[in-house]
């Protein structure tokens, strides 16, 4: 069975993207405060311009995931760097759609990130991993584990300076939707369990967190759907 992605379901995602994905990188901003200046158009006390303009990104990144989406864009470098700039456009000085030229490190974490000079080649690589694992998934499961397991590996590269979280999320709802399967959008509430499936890369338990978050995403795709063939043309198979 097919279902509409319809309008509102995508105003509530990019509610959600945008208040979990840049809180969970410690944004202050409530779900409330995220929803009255992405949807009402409405800044409802005075606050952070770097935070205030983290979260009004995600309206430019919506609108333009849903175009690529419409037209099937494939992922590659510049598709890449394209999300960061936009995710960053304002937020992060004179970086947004560029690679990192210093090497960096995750804090805490016991991996050396991709030196800068290897960054282009490891995502090319790191794409067509991702492309050839979702063409032979024979089922749901195992598009969801490539992509889950790509996003680890996308971490572990950790191509720009800053941001590397929320390009990583990004990429995860993107590869959903191509795919035609239930996005999964991490909550900031349970950033303990997202970090801890990156640290132990255990896919037994990130798949089973996966899981949950797409059932939850679900209902409220269904409360939201449009049964009929919904301008956006975006679908997903249940
Ligand atoms: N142990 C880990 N293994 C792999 N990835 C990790 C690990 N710990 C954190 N990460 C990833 O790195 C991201 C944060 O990285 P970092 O602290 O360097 O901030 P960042 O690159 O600036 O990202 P952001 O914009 O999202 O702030 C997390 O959101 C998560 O996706």
């Amino acid at each position: 069975m097919k279902i509409y992605l319809s309008n509102d379901y995508f105003s509530d995602l990019l509610v959600r993207m945008a208040h979990h994905s840049t809180a969970i990188e410690g944004n202050t901003l409530t779900q409330g405060e995220t929803k009255s200046i992405l949807i009402d158009n409405y800044i409802p006390r005075a606050m952070n311009m770097r935070e205030l303009n983290e979260v009004l990104n995600y309206k430019s990144y919506v609108n333009q995931m849903i175009d690529d989406l419409k037209h099937d864009v494939s992922i590659n470098n510049e598709f890449i760097k394209s999300i960061h700039a936009i995710l960053c456009n304002n937020a992060i000085d004179g970086v947004a759609g560029r690679f990192k030229t210093i090497p960096n490190l995750v804090i805490g974490a016991d991996f050396t990130p991709t030196p800068p000079y290897l960054v282009p080649s490891a995502l090319e690589d790191w794409r067509a991993n991702l492309q050839y694992q979702i063409e032979l998934a024979k089922n749901t499961d195992e598009i969801i584990e490539s992509i889950l397991r790509q996003h680890i590996q996308f971490e572990h590269i950790h191509p720009f300076s800053d941001g590397n979280g929320r390009v990583g999320r990004a990429l995860i709802v993107y590869s959903c939707l191509q795919a035609h399967i239930l996005p999964i959008v991490i909550p900031v509430n349970d950033k303990q369990r997202y970090i801890n499936c990156l640290n132990t890369e255990n896919m037994a338990e990130f798949m089973a967190f996966a899981k949950e978050l797409q059932a939850n995403e679900l209902i409220r795709l269904q409360a939201l759907a449009n049964n009929n063939e919904h301008d956006l043309y975006i679908e997903v198979d249940l």
